[in-house]
Parts: structure tokens; C-alpha cells; sequence
């Protein structure tokens, strides 16, 4: 009997459902003929579960996503909902929770320029004549995103508001030991990000990397930024970077500023991973771009299904074992970004495909 590979798709809100769509097209080719069965359901998330059935992340989504392998997601939020009251805003009302549920602490974004591509990056090619191949490890599950939050008075009666930032060292041990995994199969060389000239949660981060690569990886070359400098340094050199690691809202900004020096937003994917395995011995994840709805865009079929179909690849690999069936699909769109098939965002001189002839692009390629 062949084998099933169960996951849930929650495509969600704006270009989510657009690209997942594709996604899930290419998936289904890339697997066509194989040993094992894809078997997937769809459910509402974030402001398509707010309008289908009153909350952004209805109990019978949780419970397939627990009854499944992986997660598929696209992403949440958008216009139609950011007057809600915050804590019922599909963002902090569905993904962080979704996070928190799955305890998916490490969130995984390669940072990949095809030295074919890099026309689309802001960045002058001389500086970048190969491409750039970086990776961004940033904590998923801790942090300014779940610390305590209050909106109070202050006593002359002025509204304030303020945000938790906290950190624990088992939270930093077992983000620096998934940094340090990526490095061993890469460079051997580790980046780690804070503000420890002025925050402590930073200062604990400091601290707690420097000692447990000391006595767990003395191989790997530790070094330090703060937050400003990296974000320079970025854009001044990103190959001087291999494996980045840091805490919540710093991974959340700097990898958004590696998704465009990479070309676009619509070609950064990512994997959060957490310690659970799923049924099949494997790692739980979820699989889902960096960037967001883009309401820009949205409904105009133009969005760039790259990063959620590199993300389904991802998911190929970490949850389902198929390292080259992920590695078959990172190829066709390769290739078909190679030979200049693009989207409106990496197109600059190309002319530019919609999201379906993208997709079809990538196919052909398989
Ligand atoms: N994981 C998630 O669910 C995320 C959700 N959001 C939500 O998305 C909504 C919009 O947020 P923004 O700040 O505008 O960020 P965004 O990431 O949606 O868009 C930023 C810019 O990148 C472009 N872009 C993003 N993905 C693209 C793609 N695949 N192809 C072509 N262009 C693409 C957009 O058109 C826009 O110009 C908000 O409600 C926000 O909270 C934002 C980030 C992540
Ligand atoms: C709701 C946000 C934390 C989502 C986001 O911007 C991200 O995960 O990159
Ligand atoms: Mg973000």
C-alpha cells in the first residue's frame, strides 16, 4: 500500500488563495507517479474564518492541522479586517496562536539570489555577481510578539500602551542549536543578532549563544551584530553572511529587508519547525512565505507564486522525507525564473506572466 503524506492547506487571505493554488498544482505534478499519496484538505484561517464563521481560527482548524503531517499556510490580514479590536485581528488571532499551538520555535528563511535574477535586486550587481545564498534562522515562538501587552493611563491620564519582550535561555539554547545544525551543513559560520548595547532580553541572548556554541560547537565562527549594524550590513554585503540567527521581531524585519535584496518578497519561502515529529517519524512544520497578503496586488492574479510553492518544497523535505522531490521543484523554478518567465515584482526587462502562467512555467520544468 502506498504511503500518505497528510497535510492541511490553509491558504487564508488576499494573494494567499492565489498562489497556494499553483502551489498545490505544482506539488501535485512534482509527485505524479511516485511511491505515496498526497492527501490534503482545505480550511478557513484568519479573515476568510472570520467572515465563513466568526473567528479567525475556528477549533475545526486546529483540530485537522493536528490530525495532519504539515501544514501548508499562505498568509493572513488585510484591509477588510484591520478595524477589528487587535487580539481578534487574523494576524495576532490565527498565525501566532497557530505558532504558539504547534510550538514552532524556529523559523527557517533562505535567503537565494540566482546570480540570473539579481537584475530584480536593488542591490548593484558587482556586489552580489554570484547571487547571494544566505540563510536567516529566526525564533518563532518568544519575544515582543508574545510578551504581556497593556494599554493603561498614565497618571497625568495620557493613553499609553506598552509590550513585553522576554526571553528564557532554554528558548535561546534551542534556537542557537537549530543555527548551528544549518551551519554544520553549510559555512560553518554563525551571525547572531541583538541590541545588547541596550535591550537585556539581548544581553541574556549574548551571553547564552556565546556558551552554548563554546561548548557544543567550538568548530563554528561565532560572531555578533547588533541589530542597526546588520541591517547595514545587509545591504552593504550579504555574502559576508551565512547563517543568521536571531530573536523574534529582528528576524521578522531583517528577513524582509534578505527577501528583497533576493529579488522580491514573492520569492522568499520559509519552514517552522518545532521539536514534534508527525506520523511518520518526521518533523511537524509549518510551511509558509515571508511576506504577506499583499492587498496591492491581491485579486489581480500578477502575485508571484514562487515563495509559497518553494515553501510546499520545503515541506517536502522536513516533514515528508522527499529531499529530492523538494530539490526536483527548487529546480523547475529555478529554471523557469532562470529563462526569464517572471512576475511583475522580478521582472525588470522581462515581460511580465501572470500567477498561473508562472505556475505553468515551473510544470513544464518538472
Ligand atoms: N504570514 C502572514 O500571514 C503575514 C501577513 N501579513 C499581513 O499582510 C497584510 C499586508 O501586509 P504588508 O505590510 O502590505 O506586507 P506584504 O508582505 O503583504 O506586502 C509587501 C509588498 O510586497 C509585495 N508582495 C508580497 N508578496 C508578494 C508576492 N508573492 N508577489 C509579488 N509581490 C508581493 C506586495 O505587493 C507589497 O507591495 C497585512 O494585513 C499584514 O499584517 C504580513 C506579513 C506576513
Ligand atoms: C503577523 C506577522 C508576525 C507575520 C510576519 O510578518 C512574518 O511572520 O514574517
Ligand atoms: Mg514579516
Amino acid at each position: 500500500m502506498k504511503k500518505t503524506f497528510k497535510f492541511t492547506v490553509l491558504a487564508g487571505d488576499g494573494i494567499g488563495p492565489e498562489v497556494m493554488d499553483q502551489a498545490l498544482r505544482v506539488l501535485e505534478c512534482a509527485c505524479k507517479g511516485e511511491d505515496f499519496e498526497l492527501s490534503y484538505s482545505r480550511h478557513d484561517v484568519g479573515g476568510a474564518a472570520i467572515d465563513s464563521q466568526g473567528e479567525a481560527l475556528p477549533k475545526s482548524t486546529v483540530d485537522a492541522c493536528s490530525q495532519a503531517d504539515a501544514i501548508l499556510f499562505g498568509s493572513v490580514g488585510g484591509p477588510k479586517w484591520e478595524n477589528l479590536p487587535p487580539a481578534k485581528q487574523p494576524e495576532r488571532a490565527a498565525l501566532l496562536p497557530l505558532r504558539k499551538i504547534f510550538k514552532l520555535f524556529a523559523n527557517i528563511r533562505p535567503g537565494l539570489l540566482y546570480p540570473q535574477l539579481t537584475d530584480a535586486s536593488p542591490l548593484k550587481k558587482e556586489r552580489i555577481p554570484n547571487g547571494i545564498d544566505i540563510v536567516c534562522i529566526r525564533e518563532l515562538t518568544g519575544g515582543i510578539y508574545f510578551g504581556e501587552k497593556k494599554t493603561y493611563k498614565t497618571e497625568d491620564g495620557e493613553d499609553a500602551a506598552c509590550d513585553t519582550m522576554s526571553y528564557k535561555v532554554s528558548e535561546i539554547e534551542r534556537i542557537a542549536e537549530v543555527a548551528a545544525q544549518t551551519a554544520m551543513s553549510r559555512g560553518k559560520k554563525i551571525y547572531s543578532i541583538d541590541k545588547a548595547n541596550v535591550l537585556q532580553t539581548s544581553v541574556l541572548w549574548r551571553k547564552t549563544i556565546t556558551a552554548f556554541m563554546e561548548k557544543n560547537y567550538p568548530e563554528i565562527e561565532l560572531k555578533h551584530l547588533y541589530v542597526d549594524n546588520a541591517a547595514m550590513q545587509l545591504a552593504r554585503d550579504p555574502n559576508q553572511f551565512d547563517v543568521l540567527v536571531t530573536e523574534n521581531m529582528f528576524g521578522d524585519i531583517l528577513s524582509d529587508e534578505m527577501a528583497v535584496i533576493c529579488g522580491s518578497l514573492g520569492m522568499l519561502c520559509s519552514a517552522s519547525l518545532g521539536d514534534g515529529s508527525n506520523s511518520l517519524g518526521l518533523k511537524f512544520g509549518l510551511y509558509e512565505p515571508a511576506g504577506g497578503t499583499a492587498p496591492d496586488i491581491a485579486g489581480k492574479g500578477i502575485a508571484n507564486p514562487c515563495a509559497q510553492i518553494l515553501s510546499a518544497a520545503m515541506m517536502m523535505r522536513y516533514s515528508f522525507g522527499r529531499d529530492d522531490i523538494a530539490k526536483k521543484i527548487e529546480a523547475a523554478v529555478r529554471k523557469a525564473v532562470c529563462d526569464g518567465v517572471r512576475t511583475g515584482d522580478i521582472a525588470f526587462g522581462n515581460a511580465a506572466v501572470s500567477t498561473k502562467e508562472m505556475a505553468d512555467a515551473i510544470i513544464e520544468r518538472l
